[in-house]
């Protein structure tokens, strides 16, 4: 298979020593890295500017979702440290989108700014006891379609959603999907799963895998075989 499909490593460690300890056997060009709230909280911004001074794509995943301004400043911040992508809660609405894509119009090459819709940990009764009605991939195509109007660089889905989005806002938009799970690995917390080499027929430009890959015993190895999977 030959896929156009980038790796992202979910840095999902309790500290910047764990993190690079994998970060060390890594190439940047093979793959990028995406720092979320763990790592973030534990080793803050000077960590990101080291990932990347070593040259690797950074995914800023901090979802921020707040009133406009302070969403916008935040990813003001953001475009600050270098990052490649940084992301927003779609349902933070459109006026926050507006604003987070406002805040980067000033940077001659700012990072890819992304909508989260409907995580991909949730199910369709996980969100209706929040109030939504709908199904989550009405949900999703309902923000995606709203994040596209506001100005987005695509959105964060699960990958069985990946085909639906495609037709509805074009192969441009980009479509970011964690919840990929190798063949026979666990669940975990994940629910609208989908593994790496379906998801990558479909043309996803970024697949987010953490623990399939950061749990494994030979984590660097784990990565070389999901590669491989792809291009085999
Ligand atoms: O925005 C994200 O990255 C994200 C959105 C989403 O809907 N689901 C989701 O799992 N993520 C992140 O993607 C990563 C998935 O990690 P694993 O489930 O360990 O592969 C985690 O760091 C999540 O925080």
């Amino acid at each position: 298979m030959s896929t156009s499909s980038r790796i992202f490593v979910a840095l999902d460690y309790a500290d910047a020593k764990q993190a690079l300890a994998l970060v060390d056997q890594l190439n940047p060009q093979l793959c990028g890295l995406k720092v979320g709230k763990e790592l973030f909280t534990a080793a803050g911004p000077e960590f990101v500017k080291e990932l990347v001074a070593r040259d690797f794509d950074v995914f800023l995943d901090l979802k921020f979702h707040d009133i406009p301004n302070t969403v916008a400043k935040a990813v003001k911040a953001a475009a600050e440290l270098g990052v490649w992508m940084v992301n927003v809660h779609a349902v933070g609405g459109r006026r926050m989108l507006e604003a987070a894509k406002a805040a980067l119009a000033d940077y001659p090459k700012p990072p890819l700014l992304i909508a989260v819709t409907v995580l991909t940990s949730m199910t369709d009764d996980d969100l209706h006891e929040t109030g939504i009605e709908v199904n989550a991939a009405e949900q999703v195509l309902r923000l995606a379609d709203l994040a596209k109007q506001a100005g987005l660089d695509g959105v964060v889905c699960s990958a069985q959603e990946a085909n639906m989005l495609q037709q509805a806002c074009g192969q441009d938009f980009v479509l970011v999907t964690p919840g990929i799970r190798p063949q026979g690995s666990d669940q975990g917390d994940q629910r609208r799963v989908m593994t790496p080499e379906q998801a990558a027929q479909q043309g996803i430009q970024v697949l987010v895998i953490g623990r399939p890959i950061t749990q494994a015993e030979q984590p660097a190895a784990a990565l070389k075989a999901i590669h491989v999977s792809l291009t085999a």
